[in-house]
């Protein structure tokens, strides 16, 4: 997937000014394209073309209402892991009938709250979250739709903290145990049996551990099927990776393509759950350098941006590219881009070659996905401003925190 290219101080496609939306807005500061974003949605309808498919964008990769409702304009779909994301959806214009649910620990009010939203289906990950939701319906008077989630133990080949389809991983049931929970979900008087899913992790960058999977998933509906317990889709979930540098990840369409022949002709409608491929590359975090500092064993650009701002390179060890926003005529020289919080693990990048001075501004590139919503107050750090650029213009989707936000709800001892 292309990147939202910044150059020369301009984001290429949109032709804006970086320096001039952060001189407006203030640093740190999250840019995403509107252009970007829905090329990349519509790069996976595309490739799902002539195909019953739904695509449910994952709300936790991005879930600014701006964000959620131009994927709501183009007909998206959600995958959602809480009530939170569930309310923002709908907040959004999104359309709860197009809602999937996943998560491990869904609780009985998110599962109340889905039930009358009259959600798509629940992504049940154990039996005792069937039973659950079994109980839940019945006392609502309800029938719940559902989807069970397989772990099919493979490996992503991604980093362990995102890999999520391995036995000792904490999601799906193993399919090994998958068949008597499918009985007993299809004879439950609440329960609908509608799909089976899966979701094996994140930021993978070959297409070859989707096709494994779907090959288990197979195996294991053709064995329902002959018990009389038809499916009607498959949901394999998100996962496709992005390049943040180096990686050379399938576009949609070669991975699309490289599961049909698994699928061969079957009538199965397909659920993909796409997070990252849509919103990583459509979006940069701008940040200011504060100050350059000489150390003994390497040099700091200390920035305005930290790991409260933008969390994987702390969480992952990611590597993300870190562009000076205009070109400048200092001594370019490798330094720790580091941002104020008081840890040493408060880093965006390593040993970085920049030729920048005090006051540049730095994008950080790839920070679309998993930035913003993985954004803490650590050190009583405001969060950023989000602005989306639409064409020429720029809208600020979400305001810096004020100081006085952020002690919000909290309360002093009488
Ligand atoms: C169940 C589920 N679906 C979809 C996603 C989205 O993944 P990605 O952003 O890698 O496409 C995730 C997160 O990895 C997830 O846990
Ligand atoms: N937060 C992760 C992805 C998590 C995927 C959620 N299942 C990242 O930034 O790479």
């Amino acid at each position: 997937m292309d990147y939202f290219n910044v150059d020369n101080g301009l984001l290429m496609a949109e032709r804006v000014a970086v320096a001039e939306a952060a001189e407006a807005y203030g640093t740190p500061l999250y840019l995403y394209s509107r252009a970007t974003i829905e090329r990349h949605w519509q790069a996976f309808t595309d490739a799902m073309a002539g195909r019953d498919h739904l695509i449910c964008y994952a709300v936790k990769a991005n879930s600014n209402l701006a964000v959620l409702n131009l994927m709501a304009r183009l007909g998206s779909g959600f995958d959602i892991v809480s009530g939170g994301e569930l309310a923002r959806v709908i907040a959004a214009g999104g359309d709860p009938a197009k809602v999937v649910f996943s998560g491990v620990g869904k609780t009985e009010a998110e599962m109340e709250q889905a039930l009358k939203a009259g959600i798509h289906c629940f992504n049940l990950e154990s039996e005792p979250e069937l039973d659950r939701l079994q109980q839940v319906a019945a006392r609502l008077g309800m029938v719940a739709p559902v989807s069970l989630r397989i772990n099919p133990d493979i490996d992503a080949n991604s980093h362990p903290y995102i890999s999520t389809g391995l036995k000792q991983n904490k999601f799906g049931i193993p399919t090994s145990q998958a068949l008597p929970v499918y009985r007993r979900a299809a004879a439950m008087t609440h329960i609908q049996v509608l799909g089976m899913d899966c979701h094996i992790g994140s930021q993978l960058t070959e297409s070859r551990p989707f096709v494994e999977a779907l090959e288990r998933l197979l195996v294991l509906m053709d064995t329902l099927a002959d018990e009389g317990i038809e499916l009607e889709h498959l949901d394999l979930g998100g996962g496709l990776g992005v390049s943040y540098g180096q990686e050379t990840p399938p576009l949609p369409t070669e991975y699309v393509q490289a599961l049909l022949p698994t699928l061969g002709l079957r009538k199965l409608k397909l659920i993909l759950e796409p997070g990252r491929a849509i919103m990583a590359n459509a979006g940069i975090l701008v940040t200011k350098v504060e100050y350059l500092k000489q150390g003994e064993d390497r040099d700091f650009a200390i920035v305005d941006a930290a790991m409260n701002d933008l969390l994987r390179p702390s969480l992952y060890n990611a590597w993300q590219e870190i562009v000076p926003v205009k070109a400048s005529s200092a001594v370019a020289r490798p330094y720790d881009v580091v941002g104020p919080v008081c840890e040493t693990g408060d880093f965006l990048g390593k040993n970085r070659e920049l030729a920048i001075a005090a006051g540049d501004y730095l994008a950080v590139r790839g920070a679309g996905a998993y930035g913003f919503t993985m954004s803490s107050n650590y050190n009583s750090r405001p969060r950023a401003a989000e602005v989306m650029v639409d064409g020429d213009r720029m809208h600020l989707i979400r305001e810096r925190e004020q100081p006085q936000q952020l002690w919000r709800g909290e309360h002093c001892l009488p």
